[in-house]
């Protein structure tokens, strides 16, 4: 007490007043990023060009011709491990921001989500897709409402759940299609603004006795650490069984069984790891893939003239082609709407930053210093007015013409592109497609 008494607070003071002031400086003239354009203060809004810099080290660019520029196949890219590390799976392929790591990471489960493999499991989205149809029908049936928006995110988690771990969790079961857990599936991108900006937050959540985070979550968080802890039981119980036992043939492997056969090496084999894909993989598949199908749902029932041209199309299908992936995906008007649901759906609507960690980028009259995160938003350039007249309208017309369609290849990326491209795309693109006729009969 006598020491804080004697204590003067004016040095300590002036060391911040000092310290914040050349931060302010470095920052504002002299940091590589100095020479670009942005806000100097967050909370002052002025008009910029199509290259920002929104923080003291990150630069946005809104300019379709520059995204097959940054999003390569070619040359190193590692992705920003602030934004990334906010995810607290550190040992997963999406969140690792280092290039080679995340090839190496990325081999081990693409096989499972090849064209070949999909093909071989679409059975599950079948019969999935029926249950759904089941639901709604029953509801018509007893002219009571249901709730088409959680019986797809169900309906979604029922699928991926059982395509990535051999397990249904029965969501479309539940009378209430499990809703909190879409809930909190929903506001993980809010989580994710947050655990960016408090990078203690995450670690320190999942670093506490799930027994204490039980008895303090409410019934919606709970039944999402629930299917957690599960995944990490079954995360285990693979682990322990790789040594012994058989895995079973191709198709009835799960992606903790890819992992475990793949060519990684045994540091890359543990719980950690294991966890850390399986928690990340299916997050990346529940709530993207049911943002799209709601979108179509909700953009073909809106629309008669969308929906009677659709049926009529649908209905030149033999019921032989029923399971037949090609054979829908030869139907134009189909393939339209899917296409102009993706490039409305915010199932991934945010900036996603890459680093090119070897060699400045060039854009326009601008070096881009190497190591910059450097993000661009698909969203972004999905509603630019010059690609898209009239962008905020649904309209699946815009993708009828062949012509039309190939120019807009290089500015159509809903899954992203370059080498950490949504691994999940064949698979996504088989959900709304089975059963379209009989949701849409
Ligand atoms: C409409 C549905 C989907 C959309 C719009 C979508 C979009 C994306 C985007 C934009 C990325 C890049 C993310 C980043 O740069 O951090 C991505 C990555 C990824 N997605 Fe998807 N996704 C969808 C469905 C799925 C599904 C169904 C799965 C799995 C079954 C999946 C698995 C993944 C994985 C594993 C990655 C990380 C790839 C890597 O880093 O190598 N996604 N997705």
């Amino acid at each position: 007490m006598e020491f804080l008494s004697r204590f003067s607070w004016k040095p300590l003071l002036g060391v911040v007043i000092v310290y914040l002031a050349s931060l302010t400086f470095y920052r504002l003239y002299l940091h590589p990023l100095a020479k670009f354009p942005g806000p100097k203060l967050a909370a002052i809004s002025r008009r910029y060009g199509p290259i920002i810099r929104i923080s003291p080290y990150e630069l946005h660019i809104n300019d379709p011709s520059f995204y097959e520029k940054l999003y390569r196949q070619d040359g190193r890219w590692n992705k920003y491990e602030w934004s990334y590390k906010a995810f607290s799976a550190p040992d997963s392929a999406i969140c690792t921001p280092d290039h080679d790591l995340h090839k190496q990471r990325r081999a081990a489960t693409a096989p499972f989500f090849s064209k070949a493999s999909v093909a071989g499991k679409q059975g599950i989205i079948y019969s999935l897709a029926d249950k759904l149809c089941d639901c709604i029908g029953k509801s018509v049936d007893s002219e009571s409402s249901i709730n088409i928006g959680t019986a797809i995110s169900a309906f979604t988690r029922d699928v991926a759940t059982q395509y990535i771990l051999g397990k249904d969790y029965r969501n479309l079961d539940t009378e209430d299609f499990n809703a909190g857990m879409t809930a909190v599936l929903q506001s993980s991108g809010a989580i994710w603004r947050v655990t960016k900006h408090v990078p203690w937050l995450g670690p320190t959540m999942k670093s506490l006795p799930p027994s204490f985070m039980e008895r303090i979550a409410d019934d919606a968080t709970k039944s999402f650490l629930i299917f957690l802890k599960d995944c990490e039981l079954t995360a285990r119980a693979a682990i322990s069984a790789y040594a012994t036992k058989d895995l079973g043939d191709k198709d009835s492997r799960t992606i903790i069984d890819e992992i475990l056969r793949s060519d990684l090496p045994s540091s890359e084999k543990t719980l950690n790891h294991v966890n850390d894909e399986v928690g990340t993989i299916t997050g990346a598949a529940f709530e993207t893939t049911a943002q799209t199908l709601r979108q179509v749902l909700y953009q073909v029932y809106s629309n008669k003239a969308i929906l009677s041209r659709l049926r009529a199309e649908l209905s030149t299908l033999p019921s032989a082609d029923d399971q037949n992936l090609a054979a829908h995906e030869r139907l134009p008007y189909l393939t339209a709407i899917l296409m102009e649901a993706l490039r409305l759906s915010p199932g991934v609507a945010t900036r996603l930053a890459r680093i090119a960690p070897d060699r400045d980028l060039v854009y326009g009259k601008w070096s881009i210093p190497s190591g910059t995160p450097v993000g661009m938003t698909a969203l972004l350039m999905h509603k630019n007015e010059s690609l898209y007249p009239d962008p905020e309208k649904f309209d699946p017309e815009r993708w009828m013409d062949t012509e039309a369609r190939k120019k807009a290849d290089k500015t159509f990326a809903p899954f992203s592109r370059g080498t950490r491209i949504c691994l999940g795309m064949q698979y996504d693109h088989h959900q709304p497609i089975f059963r379209f006729r009989r949701l849409t009969s």
